[in-house]
Order: C-alpha cells, then sequence, then structure tokens
C-alpha cells in the first residue's frame, strides 16, 4: 500500500503526515481518509489536493506523484479565525461591551462568519453562519456542550443539575435527558392550557387597573411577573401571587434567579480572577445558590405530602398537575425516578430557563405589538375571523389555526430573540467549513441574534416582516437559519411549553387590550444581563370596547 506525505496549503511542509493509499480508493473516499486524519469537519466537495503547480483530479494521479501533497479546502489554504486586537488584560472588553450585539454586528461584518474575541482573558468564537451553526449544535465527534473555563455558563456551572448547567458527557445529563423531556413534549404540554389561560386572566385585574387609571407600565416588569407565574405554577406548583395587586413584588425565588442571571453575566464578563474573589459578587452568587435550593426542596416536600401514585414517564407526563408533581411520580421501565438532588436542581435550572426567556420572548412580542403599524389589527382580525372572543377556551387545535399569529410570533423570534449566547466546545484541533482552524477547548458561541438578522441569509433582515414566513425563499431556508431555541441535543427541552404559552396569552391580551408605546427614544437592553430584554419600554394597554367584523374574504384554516 503506497504511503504518502499530506499537509495543509498554508502549513510547512514539515508538519506533513505519512498516510497510507489503497490504490482502489476513488477520490470521495480518499477526501473522506484525509478528513478523518485531519479532523476535516465536512469532506464532502470542500477538500481538493494539489503540488506546486499541479492540481489533482483522481488517485492515481496523486499516488504517481512524489512531492508531499498539499491539501486545499475550497482551492484555498486553511486560515487561522480572525479577530481584532486586544489591549493588554481586558482584552477585546470595550470593544464588545456595552453594545455587545451592536459590536459583535460590526465585527461579524469587519470579519466575516467567524471571529474570535478575548475578552478579560477569556477567549470565546462567534459565529452567524449557518452552516457552522449547524455544525456546532450537532453532538458529534466534534462538538458538544463541555462547560470550561471559556465557556459562558461556567460561572454558574453545576453537573448536578444535569440539564443547561452541565456538559453532555455525564450520567447527570443522560438521566435528567431521560426524564424531562416527556413532561415538556407536545402533548403533555397541551394540558397545561387551561392554567396558562387563567394565569393571564388573573393578570387582568392589574392591566385593568393600570387602565383606570391612565398610566402605563414596565412591559418587562410585568412580562416578568407574567411569565414566571406560569413557569411557577406548571413547573413547581407554586402560586408567587404576582397579580394579587398593582404592587405585588415578584416572589423571592424569582429575584433571586435574575439576580443569579446578572452576577454570572458579570462575573463571566471580568475573568477567572475576578469569579474566585470570597467576597463580593462571587460570594453572593454562591449565597444565592443556596437559598433558591432550599425553596425548591420546600416545594417538593409539599408535593409528597399525602403520597403519590408512581407512574410510567409518558402517563405521568400526561397526569401530573405541574412538573414536581410530574417528577415524583415518573418512574422508568427499571422502576427507577429521578434522583432527588438531581430533580431539585433539574426543576431550579427548567424554572430559571423557562420564565427568563418567556418573559423576554413576551416582552419583545408587546414590543412588536407597539412598534410595527397594522400588525395589532391583523391579529386582532384573525382572532374575530375565528370566532374568538372573551369567553372562548384557548387549546393547542385552536392556536394552531392562528397562521398570522405564528408568523407573528416566529418574526419577533427573529428580529429580537431573546437569546442565550449557547456555546459548544470544540472536542479536538479541526478544520472548520470554510478552512477555518480550531483548536481543541475553543468555546464557539452560535450567535442567535447575528444568525437570524444575517443579511448573507435572511433578504432585508432589518425589516420586520411577518408575510415573509410564507416565501419559498424562507421556506426552503437552511435548517439552522432560524434556531431561537438553539439545536441539536442539547437544545432547549421547554419549547413546547414556551411557544403554547404565548399562543395562549398572546390572543387573550390582544382580544383584551389595544396596546401602544409610552417609551420616549430608543429602547434599551442590559448588556451584563444573560437575556436581551426591553427594559425600559412602558405601554398603555387600553380596554378594547369595540371589535372589528368578521371579514368578507376569510375562509376559515381547516382543523389540524
Ligand atoms: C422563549 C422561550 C425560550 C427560549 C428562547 C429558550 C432558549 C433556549 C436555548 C437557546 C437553550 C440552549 C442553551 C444552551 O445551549 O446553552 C435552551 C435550553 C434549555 N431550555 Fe429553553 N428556552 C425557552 C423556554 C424554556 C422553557 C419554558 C423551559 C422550561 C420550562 C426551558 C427549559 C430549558 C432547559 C431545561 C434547557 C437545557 C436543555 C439541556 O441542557 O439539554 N426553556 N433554551
Amino acid at each position: 500500500m503506497p504511503a504518502k506525505l499530506f499537509h495543509f496549503a498554508g502549513e510547512p511542509v514539515a508538519t506533513a503526515r505519512e498516510i497510507d493509499l489503497d490504490a482502489t480508493l476513488d477520490h470521495d473516499a480518499l477526501r473522506n481518509l484525509i478528513a478523518a486524519h485531519f479532523a476535516i469537519v465536512d469532506p464532502n466537495g470542500s477538500i481538493g489536493f494539489q503540488s506546486e503547480d499541479f492540481i489533482f483530479t483522481n488517485v492515481s494521479e496523486i499516488i504517481a506523484s512524489d512531492a508531499p501533497i498539499t491539501i486545499t479546502i475550497d482551492g484555498k489554504p486553511v486560515k487561522e479565525i480572525p479577530g481584532p486586537n486586544g489591549l493588554p488584560i481586558v482584552g477585546n472588553f470595550f470593544e464588545i461591551y456595552p453594545d455587545h450585539l451592536g459590536n459583535h454586528q460590526r465585527l461579524f461584518e469587519q470579519y466575516g462568519p467567524i471571529f474570535k474575541t478575548t475578552s478579560m482573558g477569556r477567549t470565546t468564537y462567534h459565529t452567524n453562519d449557518p452552516e457552522l451553526s449547524a455544525v456546532i449544535f450537532s453532538e458529534s465527534d466534534f462538538f458538544t456542550k463541555k462547560i470550561n473555563g471559556s465557556h459562558p455558563l461556567h460561572a454558574i456551572k453545576n453537573t448536578e443539575a444535569g440539564v443547561f448547567l452541565g456538559d453532555t458527557d455525564t450520567p447527570e445529563w443522560r438521566t435528567a435527558h431521560k426524564f424531562l423531556p416527556p413532561a415538556f413534549g407536545p402533548k403533555a404540554v397541551r394540558h397545561y392550557a387551561p392554567v396558562m389561560q387563567q394565569t393571564v386572566e388573573h393578570a387582568f385585574k392589574v392591566f385593568d387597573a393600570f387602565d383606570e387609571q391612565g398610566e402605563a407600565w414596565n412591559v418587562y416588569q410585568y412580562m416578568l411577573k407574567l411569565g414566571s407565574q406560569a413557569v411557577g405554577k406548571l413547573v413547581l406548583g407554586i402560586d408567587f401571587q404576582h397579580f394579587s395587586s398593582i404592587n405585588a413584588p415578584p416572589h423571592e425565588l424569582i429575584l433571586l434567579i435574575a439576580e443569579s442571571l446578572e452576577l454570572n453575566k458579570k462575573v463571566t464578563a471580568r475573568g477567572d480572577w475576578y469569579s474566585k474573589l470570597p467576597f463580593g459578587d462571587p460570594k453572593r452568587l454562591k449565597d444565592i445558590r443556596g437559598r433558591v435550593f432550599a425553596i425548591v426542596d420546600e416545594s417538593i416536600k409539599n408535593a409528597s405530602r399525602g403520597g403519590v401514585e408512581d407512574l410510567p414517564l409518558q402517563d405521568a407526563a400526561l397526569k401530573a398537575h405541574n412538573m414536581i408533581d410530574y417528577a415524583i411520580r415518573a418512574t422508568d421501565n427499571k422502576g427507577e425516578k429521578l434522583p432527588k438532588t438531581s430533580l431539585i436542581q433539574a426543576l431550579l435550572v427548567a424554572t430559571g430557563a423557562g420564565f427568563t426567556t418567556t418573559s423576554s420572548l413576551l416582552s419583545w412580542l408587546i414590543y412588536s405589538l407597539v412598534t410595527y403599524p397594522g400588525l395589532q389589527d391583523r391579529l386582532l382580525q384573525e382572532l374575530v375571523d375565528n370566532d374568538i372572543d372573551a369567553d372562548t377556551q384557548i387549546t393547542a387545535d385552536l392556536t394552531d389555526r392562528l397562521t398570522f399569529m405564528d408568523k407573528f410570533i416566529k418574526e419577533t423570534q427573529r428580529r429580537h430573540n431573546p437569546s442565550y449566547q449557547p456555546g459548544r466546545t470544540a472536542k479536538v484541533d479541526m478544520i472548520l467549513p470554510g478552512g477555518y482552524k480550531l483548536p481543541q477547548e475553543s468555546v464557539v458561541i452560535g450567535a442567535l441574534h447575528h444568525l437570524h438578522n444575517n443579511p448573507n441569509v435572511w433578504d432585508n433582515p432589518t425589516r420586520f416582516n411577518p408575510d415573509r414566513w410564507d416565501t419559498e425563499e424562507v421556506r426552503n431556508r437552511h435548517k439552522a437559519a432560524y434556531i431561537p431555541f438553539a439545536a441539536g441535543p442539547r437544545m432547549c427541552i421547554g419549547f413546547n411549553f414556551a411557544l403554547q404559552e404565548v399562543k395562549v396569552f398572546l390572543p387573550k391580551l390582544v382580544y383584551r387590550y389595544r396596546f401602544t408605546k409610552e417609551t420616549e427614544g430608543p429602547v434599551e437592553y442590559d448588556p451584563m444581563f444573560q437575556l436581551i430584554r426591553p427594559n425600559n419600554l412602558y405601554v398603555r394597554a387600553e380596554r378594547r370596547v369595540k371589535w372589528p367584523p368578521k371579514s368578507d374574504s376569510f375562509v376559515p384554516t381547516a382543523s389540524l
């Protein structure tokens, strides 16, 4: 079997590796062999072979050549991932903050689909490219969710939680991932629709009171109360009493989780040395974790009082009153249950992941209602045309018919993604599509906001246009061009829950109120918070007294 020396174009000949070639190999098989030896992520089509003065088109030419063979990717040498030079110690910190969305956009425009920054000693890579995003999120020989020192979640890493805050390759993740998804499947969340509806109807008292006083309210503050009220009831079985009066404060648990996210972003942004301080923010972060754990433990004890019937996972998911009820009943085929510590940690994480995100999405939905002319009226018309009124019980079957609302939600999640900055870690030194060299242990962040607003992927991305979702271009998009809940095995497990919740809340809110914007000037987000939310948005919600008639041209969508 002939042995040949191969090295990358752009790398010295001294780096060449000897590889045995079987004369029966065809060109594609050779590409796959070279891809396996050099950890080239995408062997298909992009790998080429050449010598100083010759481009090889078949394997026999390569075997006949005496010189080392140069490997090209897309006909070009491999390259380092670009990025801005930093200052001593702080690196690129001041080039990124405070407006990390705007600054990252500028860096994508300057450096292309993937760039590298170092902030306070922590290096991360960012991509706005669908192909690269699909690669990083796929959990493969190349990437996994491993929360190392460079990962944005490092300061709150918690292996016991299994989900969200832990690495993929752990027994805790596998256990949590066996028990939690059935409770978040589409069928399981359907039976939570009535509680979701009661939650939003209960909040009307407060929005009505604001209207009677002619007052505007801060959207994020009240969507935080609303989103967390639903998650509190349906995940932890706790009534947070967020709408008992206009000024009812958020429950202690909510304040603690929100504070811990804020502290985490701050502690992570400032680097390793800061996160190790035994006082100040890092200490507060540890103290918060202890208190939060105790509150959830108490809720589990309450739910267990009086005894519960064990059920197989799927049955438990359909019958449980909430996720705690599910988690203490659900039994796998070996008769095992989710261990108590994992249960507390996993539910806590699901609570945090659930309310911070849904409250941001709800806020951006209201932002879209009051910012983009005419859309509120179109939503209302769709409700009227589908015979929805104040007394309608909203079910998943009904929301399936509200196709404009679906497009409106998708477009809001595209244009105004709350974004978790999900990061994945390189398992090996590799060559990414495009010929980029990525070292092992590098953390690549799928920059969801920038992916969803990438002009190479989306036509006129800054234009808010729900109707784009009807176009062939958007229907045929790359599978990773729109991934508000990330992708792959570590994507959001609560997305059915989240979408159902907003699809129950939005019709109820739009039918009852006409929303108008009261904020002067631009809407701002808090750069030190883990998520993007419109902090200073104020609206008036006026009770409707008139509704439009059904449209003449309305053709009902067949029930699914
Ligand atoms: C608009 C709402 C939501 C958005 C945009 C969202 C987004 C995301 C994203 C991007 C991830 C991946 C994080 C990463 O890779 O680091 C994630 C994971 C997760 N989400 Fe959501 N989420 C939402 C709602 C929810 C809800 C309502 C729940 C539960 C009640 C939930 C529970 C989780 C959990 C447990 C994970 C971790 C999964 C794992 O580690 O395998 N999310 N979410």
